[in-house]
């Protein structure tokens, strides 16, 4: 018979080399339990062979496999490069025995060899990543607008034209345009020519939800003459009404740089035809919608969840990166049971110029875990709402709040890129 301790002892951990990128995906879908079309599984292929990629190899069999996509993150300030964890699986076989946890490991050594600083992930369950250091970094709001009048504004809207254009031709065009809200929000991905085709625009139809629920194609709508960079865009599909309910336009993405121009691509989409349901997969929760909107009965927030987690893997490297609001003095006990190198007492000295993370000698201010740090990192969660929950400890009164002070940003993190 053989035991658990067994199974492990024969398990090799190594990358995963491009010639078994298909059986790494016929194990993605199985655990998964997905039966994705050719498209899909083109695309997933292609997205794989260009991932960092670790394996556990049971003999002759693939019984897990980790990969990372090579991604560079908005940071306050800046940005950074990021391993986006994706494709995480295990056999049913070989479940708890071990195998994600020495995956991860594998992949971390596979992000320092290469400088990554920071990883993330979007999780399956929220219980899993904590442990290996993951905090929830941004978060996002469903939200939902009584379309079957038209939208009732306080701010008046920017009267430059509307313009559907051609989704082909759209990265193009909005790319100019996402790329400055980079610079606003933290926690947003750059994006390459690829990127834009399989995000929300899914110009290949290859998304798993593609023509299974509904909706038709994206539809791009454009605030401004030909010519200009936008004063903003967004990204929309519709369902007509019938049996699946009333006819919806469903919101996948909208940026608008001005507070009249979001008014005006709002009330645009409130006024399609056919249609009495606004639904936005995934805004932030400071969005100036909840504000222009005169009548708030007629904007609902339906959910509000984590998006991206976050994990620190060089915190000298992140937070020296990253800019600062006000300045802060503080000496913080930081716990890393995963990746010790970044463990110890540490002072930060930050402010409007940069910062500097230095070993330690003197009494701590603060003490807490890297997945705090990691939650608090782009200027989401402030650090008290941890200590609120016991989860940082405050030794100096005030020290939280001058460290949140420091990293505060003006508008809160937001991805809304997996949804
Ligand atoms: C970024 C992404 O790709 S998210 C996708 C994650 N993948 C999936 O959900 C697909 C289906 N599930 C699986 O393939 C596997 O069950 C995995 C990857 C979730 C876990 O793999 P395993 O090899 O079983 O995990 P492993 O044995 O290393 O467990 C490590 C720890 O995590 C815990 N854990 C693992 N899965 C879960 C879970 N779903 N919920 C809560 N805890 C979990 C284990 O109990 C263990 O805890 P311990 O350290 O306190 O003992």
């Amino acid at each position: 018979m053989t035991t658990d301790d067994d199974a492990r002892a024969t398990t090799e951990f190594r990358d995963v080399p491009e010639a078994d990128c298909d059986r790494a995906l016929d194990l993605t879908y199985s655990v998964f339990h997905l039966t994705p079309g050719d498209k899909t599984r083109h695309r997933h292929a292609g997205m794989l062979r260009a991932a960092l990629r670790v394996g556990a190899y049971d003999g002759g069999q693939l019984a897990g496999v980790a990969g990372a996509h090579r991604r560079t993150l908005s940071v306050p300030g800046g940005q950074l490069p990021c391993a986006a964890v994706d494709f995480v699986s295990v056999l049913p076989t070989h479940r708890r025995r071990g195998i994600l946890t020495s995956m991860m490991d594998g992949l971390w050594r596979r992000c320092a060899a290469d400088a990554y600083p920071l990883a993330c992930l979007w999780p399956s369950e929220s219980a899993i990543y904590g442990r290996y250091g993951f905090g929830a970094a941004t978060e996002l709001c469903r939200m939902e607008i009584d379309s079957s009048r038209p939208l009732a504004l306080r701010t008046a809207p920017d009267s430059r034209p509307l313009r559907l254009i051609d989704p082909a031709g759209a990265p193009a065009r909005l790319a100019p345009h996402y790329d400055a809200t980079l610079a606003r929000r933290a926690g947003r991905f750059t994006r390459d020519e690829s990127w834009w085709r399989c995000g929300a625009l899914d110009l290949d139809g290859a998304s798993m939800r593609a023509g299974q629920d509904g909706f038709g194609p994206a539809y791009v709508v454009v605030l401004g003459a030909p010519g200009e960079t936008p004063g903003g865009y967004a990204v929309y599909r519709t369902r007509g009404p019938g049996g699946s309910g009333p006819g919806t336009v469903r919101v996948a993405e909208l940026e608008a740089e001005s507070g009249p121009a979001a008014a005006a691509l709002w009330s645009y989409l409130v006024s399609i035809d056919l249609t009495s349901t606004v639904e936005i997969q995934g805004r932030p929760a400071d969005d100036p919608l909840l504000h222009l909107a005169a009548d708030r009965d007629q904007v609902r927030v339906t959910g509000q969840e984590p998006d991206l987690w976050l994990r620190l893997l060089d915190v000298r490297a992140a937070l020296t990166a990253r800019s600062w609001a006000a300045p802060v003095d503080v000496v913080v006990d930081l716990r890393d049971t995963v990746l010790p190198a970044n463990a110890g007492r540490f002072r930060l000295t930050a402010g409007p110029e940069g910062a500097t993370w230095e070993p330690a000698a003197d009494t701590p201010d603060l003490s807490l875990d890297v997945r705090e740090l990691a939650s608090c990192y782009l200027g989401g969660t402030p650090l008290r709402h941890f200590a609120h929950a016991g989860l940082a400890t405050e030794h100096t009164p005030g020290a939280v709040r001058r460290l949140d002070a420091a990293l505060q940003t003006e508008w809160l993190p937001f991805t809304g890129e997996n949804h």
